[in-house]
């Protein structure tokens, strides 16, 4: 385990391009344990990619990613996953025909089931296992107000909640490190706006570190303690919401992009 002052991950000098595309050009960040961090920027600016590396679906060109102060670099995502990190996805990922109580359960499942055949056979070891899984399921959809709905199919929910669904799957996995990728994609400014206070809430207390990559700047700054900046591939700032706010350099970024409305960092 680090130390408090040792960070949870750090990103060292990613680097990532895609034929001639340079995606990525020395990107440098880390987190601290406990903390929520926002990772913004404009369309392209490579948020999605620095995601997808940290995660272990992309490979860098070149640098380093460090959780827990080991080497994670190139590492597959199940790898990854197994060492503490959960995500959600930009576009949701749900067994739209299961009761929404098994899509959360698959979290539990991935983490430390007793093996897929050994469930479908209804093992001994097994069968124990799984009420395990499900008291523990049913635990993190009451966390997440969401309790009463776990017998419903999860594709007859409203997509707030289905959301909440996904986060739900993340969380019970007990992760270290929670990455959300954009989870306020498609939804309406009142589901962002709940959305954000369920992430703020969680985050408060359950002290998990947290990595959000979101467009919705309202919400960002509305809950993250530190914001990281990037654009055009390249670190553009780092600070507090306040101190991001009143950066030239971003607003030029964001203004030079042409963002309006819930993408304006104003
Ligand atoms: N698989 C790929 N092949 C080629 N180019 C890619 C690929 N993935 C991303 N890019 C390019 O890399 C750059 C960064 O893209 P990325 O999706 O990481 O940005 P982003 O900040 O997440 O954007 P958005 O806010 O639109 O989601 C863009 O120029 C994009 O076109």
């Amino acid at each position: 385990m680090p130390s408090s002052s040792s960070p949870l991950l750090k990103v060292d000098r990613l680097a990532k391009s895609f034929g001639g595309v340079r995606a990525l050009d020395g990107i440098d960040f880390a987190l601290a344990p406990g903390e929520l961090v926002g990772l913004i920027g404009p369309n392209g600016s490579g948020k999605t990619t620095a995601f997808n590396i940290v995660t272990g679906v992309l490979k860098p060109s070149s640098g380093r990613i460090l959780f827990e102060g080991a080497e994670v670099t190139g590492n597959r995502p199940e790898t990854n996953a197994a060492l503490g990190m959960a995500r959600t996805f930009q576009n949701i990922r749900l067994f739209n025909d299961l009761p929404v109580i098994d899509n959360v359960m698959v979290g539990l499942h991935r983490k430390r089931g007793p093996g897929f055949l050994a469930t479908v056979l209804g093992l001994p070891a097994a069968r124990r296992s799984e009420a395990a899984i499900r008291v523990r399921a049913t635990e993190v959809l009451g966390i997440l107000g969401l309790k009463k709905r776990a017998g419903e199919r999860v594709g007859s929910l409203p997509y707030g909640d289905q959301r909440k669904v996904e986060f739900a799957r993340a969380l019970a996995s007990e992760p270290t490190l929670l990455l959300l990728d954009e989870p306020t994609a498609g939804m309406n400014p009142y589901e962002t706006a709940d959305l954000g206070a369920t992430i703020e809430r969680l985050h408060r207390e359950l002290g998990i570190t947290t990595l959000l990559v979101e467009h919705d700047m309202k919400m960002v700054m509305g809950i993250c303690q530190r914001l990281v900046v990037i654009n055009q591939g390249r670190m553009l700032a780092e600070g507090t919401p306040a101190e991001i706010r009143a950066d030239a350099r971003v607003v030029e970024a964001y203004l030079g992009h042409g963002r309006k409305g819930r993408h304006a960092v104003g």
